[in-house]
């Protein structure tokens, strides 16, 4: 068994008497990524802050390297990188000479040679002389990650590193955390795009109103919905009522004119469906596999979609969705 990079128990937060954080406990392994997830609001900063010791709990424990983050400050700080939602980027100073900067902040030896390596992993080297207040976002966050990775820190925060990325620099961000990964960086991500955490994470845990609502391996947690499924559109009230006799097991919604039939979603399973429909002499006007993803776990643990599943839920579904079979 891994050893803990990170071990809370019984945390607690509240501002004045609004309580954030309500007792939550978990452990992250050396070596993988811990995704906490939740909605805007829901104490996912609060969490990074008292972890890297930027801000005092009112209750609980909490030890990062194994060193207390109330006494172990000094040391807790030496073995940590944070990268935050507003970048530590100097504006006013080249990609270059923010790093640089770093690099000496952190007494770090052969800083020239640790800079260019940096700007290169992070595809910056053309950039690195250029003011990075000419940067796009997705540059400024790798800038800013290029950042925390000087000294090597062996625990990095990353408080939702790609909100606001377009797909291709969220891509480009989650390759560079799989390489951190790979050599051995035990890696706290805060997100609220529940497909990163699927992406990214060994182990999740869902924050919603102060406490872990669940915690587990993506698998884990999607097993705790209802399964794979195939949805079945119809023109009319007839044709669904008709499907629905010859479909035992599946559930129907009269205002969608759906039906909803479980099914492993292969092959053989869905042609059987179809056959059966055609035995029936049923049309379907839209033929649809559903795979459970997490958003519907987040649905399913909290009655309620994240704001960012609000917003990506379209891309989501199309995502799982094998479109018109039939018709
Ligand atoms: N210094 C503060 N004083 C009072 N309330 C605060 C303070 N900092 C945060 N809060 C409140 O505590 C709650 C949790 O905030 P936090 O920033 O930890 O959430 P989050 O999950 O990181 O959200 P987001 O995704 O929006 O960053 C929010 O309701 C926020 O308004």
């Amino acid at each position: 068994m891994k050893s803990s990079a990170i071990a809370v128990s019984g945390l607690r937060k509240a501002y004045g008497d609004k309580v954030v954080l309500d007792g939550i406990d978990f452990e992250v392994a050396a070596g993988s990524v811990f995704s906490m997830l939740g909605p805007n609001g829901a104490g996912k900063t609060t969490t990074v802050n008292v972890l890297t010791t930027l801000m005092k709990a009112d209750a609980g424990t909490v030890r990062v390297a194994g060193h207390d983050v109330v006494t172990g400050i000094k040391e807790v700080r030496a073995v940590i990188g944070v990268t935050g939602q507003f970048a530590a980027v100097d504006e006013l100073l080249s990609g270059r000479e923010n790093l640089r900067l770093m690099a000496d902040l952190k007494r770090v030896r052969s800083g020239d040679q640790v800079v260019g390596r940096l700007l290169e992993r992070f595809d910056l080297a053309q950039s690195a002389d250029k003011m990075a207040a000419t940067y796009s976002g997705g540059m400024r966050r790798k800038l800013d990650l290029a950042m925390t990775l000087v000294g090597n820190p062996r625990i990095i925060f990353l408080d939702e590193p790609t909100t606001g990325l377009d797909p291709r620099s969220r891509r480009a961000m989650w390759g560079i955390v799989r390489e951190l990964v790979a050599d051995g960086t035990t890696i706290f991500l805060t997100t609220q795009y529940l497909d990163e955490a699927d992406q990214l994470a060994d182990r999740i845990a869902v924050l919603d109103q102060g406490r872990l609502v669940a915690q587990g391996t993506p698998e884990q947690l999607k097993r705790q919905v209802p399964g794979t499924h195939v949805r079945l559109r119809f023109a009319g009230l007839r044709e669904l009522d008709a499907a629905a006799g010859a479909l035992p097991g599946s559930t129907r919604d009269d205002q969608e004119l759906t039906l909803r039939v479980p099914s492993n979603g292969d092959s053989k399973s869905l042609r059987a469906l179809l056959d059966k429909l055609d035995e029936h002499t049923i049309t379907a006007d839209a033929f649809s596999v559903h795979t459970p993803d997490l958003d519907d776990v987040f649905f399913a643990l909290t009655g309620h979609a994240t704001q960012a599943a609000d917003t990506t839920h379209e891309a989501h579904t199309t995502h799982a969705t094998t479109e018109a079979i039939a018709e």
